[in-house]
């Protein structure tokens, strides 16, 4: 790096809601992210938001360009660079993509699609407001292998409906983890629905995306009988009980990923779990051994007895 440069890692630029850092180009989240439509970003960067003059991103080449560069940094070098009058050199900051080892035991072979998803979400879902920009930092513990780890709940085979999928999760890394899988994502947002095709596309996941409410008649018609339903922050427990449980057969199971309130969720929602069909609950922890804070995953299976127009009737094969 050049003299007369100080290196300053890019995060230490953000205020709230501001990305400044990020795989591939800060430049692009700043502008994307945070800086008024057409306003240069030295001008931005003037406002007391980085008390400097000038920046730059590192280019390929390492020379300083002289303003900003639109050239996107390559991986690992994702700093961002504020001309000071000191003559510091950073080191580049580490780049949140890099998969932990672990990653690797869960999904094998599959890992570099499950590279490929959690760049897209860092990239393009944080600029399309999927996650926020926080999120970037822990994509791989908190989003990608914790979405990924609930696989070692479902048997092989099964139909798994992921109601309110959002960004994908956890029905994306569950398709990339488990290919036997047929995953279904259910979102009602048009803009998500366009991001989950997208995703599906580039990654080559064959995969069913429906838009539509999981209480809606219309859904219910098309999904009831899968063998489970996942959901990770869509509703309370009774709520989504009442949504998702007519979507399974009897039999078939609600997987909750519910954080340090599952156990107060599922005592709180009991009876209304126990009115929507829920027979049996109980609360597991998946990945241990290979998360630091496993996903606790609130399990409530079908019972035989409750009915609903299709439930049971669309089942895929016997199991
Ligand atoms: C907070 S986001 C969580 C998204 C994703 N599951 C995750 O963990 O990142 C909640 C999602 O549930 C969807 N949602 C809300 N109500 C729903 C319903 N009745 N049926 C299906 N999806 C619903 C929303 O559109 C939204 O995408």
């Amino acid at each position: 790096m050049a003299a007369g440069y100080v290196g300053l890692e890019a995060g230490r630029f953000a205020s709230p809601g501001i990305l400044l850092h990020g795989p591939g180009a800060p430049w692009f989240h700043v502008k994307q992210a945070a800086r008024p439509r057409g306003e240069p970003l030295r001008r931005w960067l003037g406002r007391g938001v980085v008390p400097a003059a000038e920046a730059w991103c590192p280019r390929s080449d390492g020379a300083p360009p002289g303003g900003v560069s639109r050239e996107t940094p390559p991986v690992g070098a994702l700093t961002f660079h504020v001309k000071h009058g000191v003559d510091e050199v950073s080191e580049p900051a580490r780049d949140p993509i890099q998969p932990p080892p672990v990653a690797e035991r869960v999904f094998g072979l599959r890992l570099p699609l499950a590279v490929r998803y959690a760049r897209l979400l860092a990239e393009h879902g944080v600029v399309r407001g999927l996650i926020g920009p926080r999120e970037v930092e822990r994509i791989w513990d908190r989003h990608v292998l914790n979405s990924a780890v609930v696989s070692e709940l479902l048997p092989e085979g099964w139909r798994v409906v992921d109601v309110g999928s959002g960004a994908g999760l956890p029905g994306i890394p569950l398709a990339i983890a488990r290919p036997d899988l047929e995953v279904v994502l259910l979102e009602p947002m048009a803009r998500r629905v366009a991001w989950l095709e997208d995703v599906a596309w580039e990654l080559g996941l064959a995969m069913s995306i429906v838009r539509g409410r999981a209480e809606e008649g219309v859904v219910r018609e098309r999904l009831a009988g899968s063998d489970a339903a996942t959901a990770r922050a869509v509703a309370p427990l009774a709520r989504l009980a009442q949504w998702s449980l007519p979507l399974v057969r009897p039999g078939g199971r609600l997987l909750a990923l519910k954080g340090a309130s599952a156990a107060e969720e599922l005592t709180r929602d009991a009876a209304a779990v126990s009115a929507a069909g829920g027979v049996r609950s109980e609360i597991v922890s998946c990945g241990g051994g290979v998360l630091d804070a496993p996903t606790t995953v609130v399990v409530i299976e079908r019972g035989a007895g409750t009915s609903d127009r299709d439930g049971g009737r669309r089942r895929r094969k016997d199991r």
